[in-house]
């Protein structure tokens, strides 16, 4: 045999030996058995046990012919394999070390490694980063500094790595969950990864043997199994060649060729079918951890039982010698390739629940046997010895995640780990618009093809940034959304051969990457006109052009009409579908104030609201407040409504608009369906980011009071003065009072 293999290779003596091999290797497995029924360790300790691979090495060489491979002392003992690390081979000089979570502090600023013009970097939109394009920024290696925001999510990231604890993210997708998750596994250490390999166990060929060895070590036990399997192959084949040389010699000395040839193809058949079991004593590696440059990340979303847990596969021949060997079907699970790594699961309540109680079990045992996951299969007879799977969960997904996930599992998480919820903005600062500026640097590098973008086009990013963010000096932290408009900006400068990305390319990218919900606003909209239910001029008592959100990035004009009738029993708020109780709602809001201005009774009244051809969706918050009880008390007054007016806001019950959600969408909606004035709370004034073509289109007028409110969408003089002068005089200001208790609320789940 070749000396250049390792502390593993079998001895020369090939048939005592390849036993002695498996032989040593399972008796060397079951005192470690016996130190853990001890307790003296435990299988997730098993790489760093220096018995445990010193026992490997007393495996590979019981014949003493432990190669010098290893051997670095020349005495041809054995070295042990703990000893051995991938970076110990002078050919894998190149391996980097990874850094480790003590190389970094809690919060790491990376220096984007250009000039800042401090003076001039607040008014600058890219925070005073004196670059010509993002050719000149440069992009941190580690994933985890190039997340930008999410503070809290990284600093527990990074802690949680440090000391190994599970993690659950919860917030909206985009925001750098698996990011995050994945920037984890580059700071676990790697000098703890294992190579797992499953061995045939002749006591009982249903219950594998599982050994742990550390990565890298699995491939040369393989080898040398295989090695010892071809040896013996080989000594085999000569002696039937031998033997069917003989029997074909006498056949024909004695004249009885027919005979001697049926007897050769019995001896080949005999050969043939013994020499399989031979085969079977290679163990199977189902951890390769070999090649391995960090801590594994495994993303097991929406995996089914088998890819999470493990399985064996069904044997269709499972005697008369052509069965595949259980160990050779066994097959590991996402829990068992992340042992010593990242487990990353998003939205884990799509686990079913029996799964989710085993991934606990695994979870609080760090290993984990494995068997087959069909009942039917032959493989569901197969329990392997427990498998390693000591990883750290990141469990991720939105707030429904949460609720429906198994609560012992949830508990599992929040006693061994963090719970952090990723936000969805992050404030507007010179500092943070630079990272923005980093991010597009990221993005370009990361998809490799696109051009660098103008420092124009950069900045007009930034804007999309603060637009779509919904919140007043906000930027939005929905990275995925805004990495696809990076690369439809990229891919239409490539196809036109532009050296870089310009800010048409990004203007034209953001008309071109609309989404559903704005397509499908857009085409509402094309659709009213066409059938002529948008109104946009004269007055008319009791319609009021109300404001919706569509999706998260797409304004809807919807509107609201009131009508009055006398009541046949105790007045009623009439309203169509799920909208009854919205309507509800908003007409008790205003009617407090109705009974300060009005003697009308509106226990006596029956008020049918109708949303007109609105589906369910975006009015399913309070914004629509202020429209319904405008067109209440238009109704109520005999007033018309400006059709050319249209509103959003929330109303308090003492008459104070209160900010809302979505307003520069909504006020885009409005421009669209041809509103020359919209009413929006003035609170959300510094929210509105309208797109330039929109800008010459509408007026916007801030309101803080139902008083203005009115006095702006009413028509009619002198009746209307009156009627706004009665309203400003019961309404006070309280809203400066009030307005900081309500947030914005633009990205929050509902508010529209
Ligand atoms: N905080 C961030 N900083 C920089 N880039 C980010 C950030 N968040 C997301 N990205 C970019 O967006 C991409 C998608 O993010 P990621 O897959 O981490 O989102 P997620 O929160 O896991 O979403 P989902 O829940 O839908 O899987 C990332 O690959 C990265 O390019």
């Amino acid at each position: 045999m070749s000396n250049d293999t390792n502390v593993d290779d079998p001895p020369e003596d090939t048939d005592s030996t390849g036993e002695a091999t498996l032989e040593a290797e399972q008796s060397e497995q079951s005192q470690r058995d016996e130190r853990e029924s001890d307790g003296e360790r435990s299988s997730s300790e098993a790489g760093g046990d220096p018995d445990v691979a010193g026992g490997d090495a007393e495996a590979g060489g019981d014949g003493d012919t432990a190669s010098g491979g290893r051997d670095s002392d020349g005495d041809g003992g054995d070295e042990p394999i703990d000893e051995f690390r991938p970076g110990d081979d002078s050919s894998d000089e190149e391996i980097e070390t990874v850094e480790t979570v003590d190389d970094l502090g809690s919060s790491v600023d990376v220096d984007p490694g250009v000039e800042i013009d401090e003076e001039n970097a607040e008014d600058d939109m890219l925070g005073g980063l004196m670059v010509d394009s993002t050719a000149d920024i440069e992009v941190p290696d580690r994933l985890v500094d190039q997340v930008i925001g999410q503070d809290e999510a990284r600093d527990i990231i990074i802690k949680a790595a440090k000391q190994r604890r599970h993690v659950m993210m919860i917030g909206s997708p985009g925001t750098g969950k698996s990011m995050l998750a994945k920037a984890m596994s580059q700071l676990l250490p790697q000098e703890d990864l294992q190579d797992v390999l499953v061995y045939h166990n002749p006591d009982d060929g249903n219950e594998p043997k599982v050994r742990t060895v550390p990565a890298g070590k699995g491939e040369q036990i393989i080898e040398a199994h295989k090695e010892e399997a071809r040896k013996r192959n080989q000594m085999r084949s000569i002696l039937m060649w031998i033997i069917i040389a003989i029997i074909v010699g006498y056949a024909i000395i004695t004249g009885q060729i027919l005979l001697g040839i049926l007897a050769a193809g019995i001896i080949w058949l005999i050969f043939r079918y013994t020499s399989r079991g031979t085969d079977a004593m290679v163990p199977n590696m189902i951890v390769d951890n070999g090649d391995q440059r960090q801590a594994p990340f495994e993303d097991a979303t929406g995996a089914h039982a088998g890819a999470l847990l493990g399985d064996v596969r069904h044997d269709p021949f499972q005697s008369g010698g052509m069965e595949t060997p259980s160990h050779d079907r066994v097959e590991p699970g996402g829990i068992h390739k992340a042992n010593k790594g990242v487990l990353f699961v998003d939205e884990i309540n799509t686990l079913d629940v029996r799964t989710q109680q085993k991934l606990m079990t695994a979870i609080q045992e760090g290993e984990f046997s494995i068997t087959g996951q069909s009942e039917r299969s032959s493989g569901a007879m197969v329990q392997t010895e427990p498998v390693p799977c000591d990883f750290v969960m990141i469990a991720a997904g939105n707030l429904d995640a949460m609720e429906n996930m198994h609560p012992a599992l949830r508990s599992r998480i929040k006693g061994y780990g963090y719970e952090v919820y990723m936000e969805d903005t992050i404030e507007d600062t010179p500092e943070m618009r630079r990272k923005y500026a980093r991010f597009v640097a990221q993005e370009v590098e990361r998809d490799g093809r696109l051009p660098h973008f103008t420092r124009d086009a950069v900045e007009e990013l930034i804007l999309e940034a603060k637009r779509r963010a919904g919140r007043k000096e906000h930027l939005t932290l929905h990275f995925r959304n805004l990495g696809g408009l990076v690369r439809v900006a990229g891919d239409i400068a490539r196809a036109e051969d532009k050296e870089f990305t310009e800010r048409e390319d990004v203007l034209q990218a953001k008309r071109r990457s609309r989404s559903i919900e704005q397509q499908l606003a857009d085409d509402y909209i094309e659709r009213r006109k066409d059938y002529e239910l948008q109104v946009t001029e004269d007055g008319i008592e009791g319609r009021v052009n109300g404001l919706a959100v569509m999706g998260e990035d797409s304004g809807i004009m919807l509107p609201v009409m009131a009508e009055i009738a006398p009541a046949q029993g105790g007045g009623q708020v009439i309203a169509t579908g799920k909208l009854q109780e919205m309507a509800e709602e908003s007409v008790q809001n205003v009617s407090a104030i109705i009974k300060k201005f009005s003697d009308v009774d509106l226990s006596e009244k029956d008020i049918h609201i109708q949303f007109v051809q609105a589906g369910q969706q975006g009015v399913d918050g309070d914004s629509a407040s202020i429209t319904v009880a405008t067109a209440v008390i238009s109704a109520l007054e005999d007033i018309p409504v400006d059709q050319s007016v249209a509103m959003t806001g929330s109303l308090s019950v003492r008459g104070d608009v209160l900010p809302v959600g979505g307003v520069t969408h909504k006020i885009e909606a409005a421009a669209k369906a041809g509103c020359d004035t919209v009413i929006i709370p003035k609170a959300n004034e510094q929210d509105v980011m309208i797109e330039d073509e929109y800008d010459e289109m509408v007026d916007i007028v801030p309101c803080s009071n139902i008083s203005e409110v009115l006095d702006v969408a009413l028509m009619g003089e002198p009746k209307k003065d009156s009627l706004v002068d009665r309203l400003k005089s019961i309404t006070g200001s309280a809203f400066e009072g009030s307005q900081s208790a309500v947030g914005a609320g633009g990205s929050s789940p509902s508010p529209q």
